[in-house]
């Protein structure tokens, strides 16, 4: 099937790369074969799956530049079910390489083409912006999955996001939709997060997932010890939620077909 998936919202620290990781985790986890592309350059997804950089001599940034392909590059984790195209912080430089390249501009749409079917599901881990590689991923994917924070000024940059997909949509890839809206950071004492949460519901009417992932220190602790939470601590509530958000996902998924 290989359906490609942007983990997206430009604003910094929603919760994209905990979702990202956790999320993939979960559904590996399910017996879905994943790729995790990491498109950010500071890398938070590669070590959050306990990929060191000492460790690749290459990345997704050589893989984009035409130096290497794609099928030497991803790295097989100790994770069920989970293959990662490993990040590094040269990639920051891509944001204006790929700007000057003829016909290389929206290049990882034909590299991920060439392993999408060896995959259930690909996701990409946008870095927090709107540059080259972010639109990058937006004209490869099928679909884009919001991670949104239950904090102040969550719905805050959501119309320049919402603006950006239509653009893409409209001129560069017409089939992209809306996978889902993740409420996260959820914070059940305050009302501040009960009020985001209507709010955030109101915005996207049914495009919100029904899990909500809470704020959860030992999701915060998982990638220091390079894995993701439901390795590092299967009991805990964010394990709960990222399991219970990967049996919707799988759901709604297998009701559309
Ligand atoms: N549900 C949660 N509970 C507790 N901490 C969380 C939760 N989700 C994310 N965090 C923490 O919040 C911080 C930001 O999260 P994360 O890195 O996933 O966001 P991001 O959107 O990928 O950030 P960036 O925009 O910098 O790429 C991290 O320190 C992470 O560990």
């Amino acid at each position: 099937m290989g359906k490609i998936i942007a983990v997206f919202n430009q604003k910094g620290g929603v919760g994209k790369t905990t979702t990202n990781v956790n999320l993939s985790a979960c559904i590996g986890k399910l017996g879905k074969k994943i790729l995790v592309v990491d498109l950010d350059p500071q890398g938070n997804t590669t070590s959050g799956f306990g990929i060191e950089k000492e460790d690749v001599d290459y990345t997704v940034y050589n893989v984009l530049l035409g130096e290497k392909n794609v099928k030497d590059i991803i790295v097989k984790t100790e994770f069920e079910n989970i293959y990662v195209l490993p990040s590094s912080t040269e990639l920051a430089g891509a944001e204006i390489e790929l700007t000057g390249m003829d016909n290389r501009e929206f290049v990882l749409k034909n590299i991920l083409d060439e392993v999408k079917e060896e995959y259930d599901y690909i996701f990409i881990d946008c870095p927090p912006s709107l540059g080259m590689l972010t639109i990058n991923s937006l004209v490869a994917v099928d679909s884009v999955l919001i991670p949104i924070q239950c904090e102040y000024y969550a719905l805050e940059g959501v119309s320049q996001l919402m603006g950006t997909i239509s653009l893409v949509k409209e001129n560069l890839n017409p089939k992209l939709e809306i996978q889902g809206v993740v409420l996260s950071m959820f914070d059940g004492r305050a009302n501040l997060s009960i009020q985001v949460v209507e709010e955030v519901k109101k915005y996207f009417k049914g495009s919100v997932y029904t899990t909500i992932v809470p704020r959860n220190v030992r999701l915060a602790e998982a990638p220091s010890h390079g894995k993701p939470v439901i390795y590092y601590d299967p009991k805990c509530k964010g394990s709960l939620a990222y399991t219970e958000l990967a049996e919707e996902f799988i759901d709604l998924e297998e009701d559309v077909i």
